[in-house]
């Protein structure tokens, strides 16, 4: 996809990515490498995180992939000493990896319930307070950005685990958009709508019957393509949203919207067919 940024928006920056050998993150990673930033990204598993490198480098950015379980604390800790060792000061997070799978809720175990949590929640508290710690003792500033979703603010069923960890992401975006703003340190979030990422509709869509009734839920009939939230992204990391802070930016081709209004069903039905029934209940 072509964009008009300058192709040095995000030169001098150093962006670590976490979960970016795939999906939304690995797109991200490509392009921030792409308009100029030397980028880390992390991972459980090295492959993904190995090719997403390579792909970089053949492009002639900068990258490097630190394996690293964001669930642990320590783990985050040496990742951020190894990242700066590889790539000098981290200027700029994006907290990417995420867990989630459908599930009834009754039947979530506490070990269920704990790998989406320590992912979502504790995963992002962790990268974001090694960063701030960072920022804060160098007087530098800094940009936090999180990957949040539009049922953080609405809930969902079947997905209370995500549910709650991306609404406690939001809840700390806003609270630290607050306390860190006046130190030059900024945070904001991404609320996505459908995104078709392997990750994602792996867990998430259990049927072709079933993707195409998601489809149809936004209004502008398509789902997102991970080159759209990466250029998003970019604005959000660089100068250009210097002013931007505490925000959750909805990026779902108005699905969240839609859902929410009572009558927007018929948005699902053949305009020509909603007229005809409209005229119909008009008074003589
Ligand atoms: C168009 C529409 C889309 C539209 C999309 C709309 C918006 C969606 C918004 C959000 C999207 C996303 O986040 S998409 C991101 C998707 N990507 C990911 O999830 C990547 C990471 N995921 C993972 O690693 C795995 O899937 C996950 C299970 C979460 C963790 O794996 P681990 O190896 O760490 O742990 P495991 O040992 O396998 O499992 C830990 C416990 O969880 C339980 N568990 C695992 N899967 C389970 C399941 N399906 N139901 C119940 N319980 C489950 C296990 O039984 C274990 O409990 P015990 O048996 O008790 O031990
Ligand atoms: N796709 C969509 O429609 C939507 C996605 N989102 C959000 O977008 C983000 C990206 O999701 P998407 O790209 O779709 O899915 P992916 O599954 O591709 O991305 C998740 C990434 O997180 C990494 N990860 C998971 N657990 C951990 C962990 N404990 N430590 C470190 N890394 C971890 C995974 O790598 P590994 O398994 O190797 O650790 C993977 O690279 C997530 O925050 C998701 O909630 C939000 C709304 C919609």
């Amino acid at each position: 996809m072509s964009d008009s940024f300058a192709p040095d928006l995000l030169a001098d920056q150093h962006i670590v990515v976490t979960g970016g050998g795939t999906g939304l993150g690995r797109a991200m990673a490509l392009r921030f490498a792409d308009l100029g930033a030397a980028v880390t990204i992390n991972g459980r598993r090295p492959d993904p995180l190995a090719e997403t490198v390579r792909d970089i480098e053949a492009a002639g950015g900068a990258a490097e992939g630190i394996q690293c379980n964001v669930r642990d604390y320590e783990a985050v800790q040496a990742f951020f000493e190894e990242a700066e060792d590889r790539q000098g000061p981290v200027t700029r997070l994006v907290n990417n990896a995420a867990a989630n799978f459908l599930a009834p809720t009754e039947d979530i175990s506490p070990n269920g319930f704990d790998a989406i949590v320590q992912t979502n929640l504790y995963g992002s508290f962790y990268c974001t307070q090694a960063c701030g710690q960072r920022w804060l003792e160098r007087d530098a500033e800094g940009v936090v950005l999180s990957i949040a979703t539009t049922y953080a603010e609405t809930g969902s069923a079947y997905v209370v685990p995500s549910a709650m960890s991306k609404a406690g992401i939001v809840a700390m975006t806003r609270s630290l958009a607050a306390e860190w703003g006046s130190e030059g340190i900024r945070l904001n979030a991404v609320a996505p709508g459908p995104f078709p990422t392997e990750g994602a509709w792996d867990r998430l869509v259990p049927d072709d019957d079933l993707e195409q009734k998601m489809r149809e839920r936004v209004p502008v009939r398509r789902f997102g393509e991970p080159e759209e939230l990466a250029t998003l992204a970019s604005f959000l990391l660089s100068d250009l949203s210097a002013f931007m802070n505490g925000e959750v930016v909805t990026f779902d081709g108005g699905e969240a919207l839609a859902a929410g209004g009572q009558f927007n069903t018929f948005t699902r039905m053949p305009r020509r067919q909603v007229k005809a029934l409209m005229e119909q209940m008009r008074p003589e």
